[in-house]
């Protein structure tokens, strides 16, 4: 995956630090099951004891109703702590679970476009949705296993101390022995779960590219062939996890051969030392309690050395996540920032000898754009594909930042501006006009969600949906598909213009969006449009002529540099790009409109500064 391969693996200590951070919060409920867990422990590790004393008596032949008492009482109560600890820390690790969603969910919404688009959605996703679950047992189980477990090993080790010290090095040395095996196990647990982890975050980026261009999947005839490509990721995530299950059995089962051979050691050895009347056989019996008891401990001991693995590997996949760049929050705690009322003006923008690429890798895109738009009227931008007009937009909205020059709004640099509010004057129709899923209602009003009804239908009757909205069953309460699924691609675009409208925005984009519409609802849009731009700055790429006309100013893009502005009739006249692109583009001889051409300011090097002068009135 795109993230995964572009940044480097996590050093431990920073694993470590990752893996604090998640826990600190929750640091004094884990301490109290913890608390309870070693009472739980305690209880468990007096049991032997008492049985030493009941086997004792026994013999003696004295009675044992209160013994028998104790360790009915140590029974009971050690399971009754264990259940209220083990709930306090399954709370706890669901919340762990819930504060990395969060935090997660918060920044992967904030992220900066250049990062989006170097990284899969569908694996994003999967950190939220798989990676955070990854991290329940280490923050809470693994922690109370680690401590319970080490001071239940020593508090027993110490016991068998006691009890003899000869059986005891015997029983360490078979520990240490197969201890150093588990060792070796370990980091192979983590390298399995992360790349398992890896291809479950293939499969959602995967199935996400399929639903995400569903038609073209079923028109290409290629379901099978995408199937298989979910499938072979499935698999994989399957072979790594059969992986980690082996290990981490292996692992486990270790504990069960550790304690075995122990136990025949002792059984053998100690045996001898009974008969040798080194010890006594009620030692020999609560030793070889001890060292069934100390089965749990080890066992809690590699168990949370295991979940350390698995959750390593999550955190790792989390935090790689959590370092992507974000936008700064929203001040406003994410409602759109409300436009101060002073500036209801329309802006103005200019770009100064803009330079922009999208990648440092890859070559530039803007050479050195320079053009000016005062506030209000409409203008248009027109140049062969991939002459960099879309990413004017992009740079005024800053999606990116411009790798050199300067882009004013409002005669500020747009890199002064909090960008929710530089963002909260603007109105932008993408070019593929993205409708989202929901209803008609709630894709009006994404831009601005205080919007009231008759502002709604208000807008609804400009942007030509009114009719729409009266032929759904369910009128604006509709709910339109998968981006916008159920729509025709000329509804789509006049949601999308409409949304934008409903924003009441100084500045609005329109990306090709009237491109889709039929010759009917393009002439009305174009008349609304015309409309906005008397009390609105509006910039259009334009690949029409009507639209075309109808500006107020033209700005002809070549290669990433401006090479005329003008009017239509200027530049037909004067640049003979223009003249082309009129010709063979978006123009059709009998639309070209009979104008006087005038001369044009045509511009054929970057030293030269195009500028646009703003003319009185858009034409209606
Ligand atoms: N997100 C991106 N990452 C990398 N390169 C990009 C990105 N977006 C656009 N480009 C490249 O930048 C160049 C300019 O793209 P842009 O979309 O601005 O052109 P355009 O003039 O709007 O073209 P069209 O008329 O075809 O929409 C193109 O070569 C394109 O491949």
């Amino acid at each position: 995956m795109s993230t995964t391969e572009t940044q480097p693996r996590l050093p431990a200590r920073e694993t470590w630090r990752a893996l604090y951070r998640h826990f600190r919060p929750h640091r004094w409920t884990v301490a109290f099951g913890t608390f309870l867990a070693l009472i739980g422990a305690a209880t468990g590790i007096l049991q032997p004891l008492a049985a030493r004393a009941l086997v004792e008596r026994l013999g003696q032949d004295q009675p044992v109703g209160h013994i028998l008492l104790v360790l009915t009482a140590l029974v009971v109560l050690g399971t009754a702590i264990e259940s209220v600890g083990s709930y306090v820390l399954e709370r706890t690790a669901e919340s762990v679970v819930l504060a990395a969603r969060r935090s997660l969910i918060g920044r992967l919404l904030r992220l900066r476009l250049p990062e989006v688009e170097r990284t899969q959605p569908g694996d994003l996703m999967s950190r939220i949705t798989s990676d955070t679950t990854l991290l329940r047992a280490v923050t809470t189980n693994s922690i109370v296993s680690a401590v319970t477990g080490g001071l239940a090993f020593l508090a027993t080790l110490a016991m068998m101390a006691v009890m003899d010290a000869v059986l005891l090095g015997v029983t360490l040395g078979v520990i240490v022995l197969i201890g150093g095996a588990v060792a070796v196990v370990m980091p192979r647990i983590a390298r399995a779960t992360r790349r398992s982890q890896e291809a479950v975050a293939e499969i959602s980026a995967r199935l996400e590219r399929v639903f995400g261009a569903f038609r073209t999947v079923k028109a290409s005839g290629a379901e099978e062939r995408e199937a298989a490509a979910v499938e072979a990721a499935a698999r994989e995530a399957w072979r790594h996890g059969l992986k980690s299950a082996k290990w981490q059995a292996l692992s486990g089962s270790s504990v069960g051969l550790a304690v075995q051979v122990s136990f025949l050691a002792v059984l053998g050895i100690g045996g001898a030392r009974v008969a040798s009347g080194a010890i006594s056989v009620a030692d020999l019996v609560a030793f070889l309690l001890y060292l069934f008891y100390l089965t749990e401990p080890i066992s809690k001991l590699v168990s949370a050395a295991t979940e350390y693995q698995v959750g390593a590997a999550a955190v790792a996949r989390i935090e790689e996540a959590e370092r992507l760049a974000t936008e700064p929050p929203a001040p406003s705690g994410g409602r759109p920032a409300a436009r101060p009322a002073a500036s209801t003006r329309p802006a103005s923008v200019a770009f100064e000898d803009v330079t922009f690429r999208y990648r440092d890798d890859l070559p530039y895109v803007h050479h050195g754009v320079t053009f000016t738009v005062p506030g209000a009227g409409m203008t248009a931008f027109v140049g062969p594909s991939g002459a960099g007009k879309t990413t004017v937009f992009g740079l005024i909205e800053r999606f990116y930042e411009a790798s050199g020059g300067r882009i004013l709004v409002d005669g500020k640099d747009v890199r002064d501006w909090p960008v929710a509010e530089l963002r909260a004057a603007i109105g932008y129709v993408e070019q593929d006009a993205p409708v989202l899923a929901g209803t008609l209602r709630e894709n009006l009003v994404f831009a601005a969600p205080d919007a009231t009804e008759e502002r709604i239908r208000e807008v609804l009757v400009r942007a030509r949906l009114d009719t729409l909205v009266e032929r759904l069953p369910e009128g604006l309460d509709t709910l339109v598909g998968h981006r916008g699924s159920k729509l025709s691609g000329g509804e789509r675009q006049r949601v999308a213009i409409a949304r934008a409208l409903l924003r009441g925005p100084r500045l609005l984009l329109l990306d090709e969006a009237t491109s889709q519409l039929d010759a009917v609802n393009e002439l009305a849009l174009r008349d609304v449009v015309a409309e906005v731009a008397r009390e609105v700055t509006v910039l259009v790429v334009a690949h029409r002529l009507s639209t075309v006309t109808l500006a107020d100013r033209i700005v002809v893009m070549d290669a990433g540099r401006v090479r005329a502005v003008g009017t239509h009739a200027e530049l037909v006249a004067a640049d003979p790009l223009y003249g082309e692109l009129a010709a063979t583009q978006f123009l059709t001889p009998a639309e070209t409109p009979a104008k006087t051409p005038t001369p044009a300011k045509t511009f054929a090097g970057p030293t030269v500064e195009p500028s646009v002068e703003p003319t009185a009135e858009p034409t209606p």
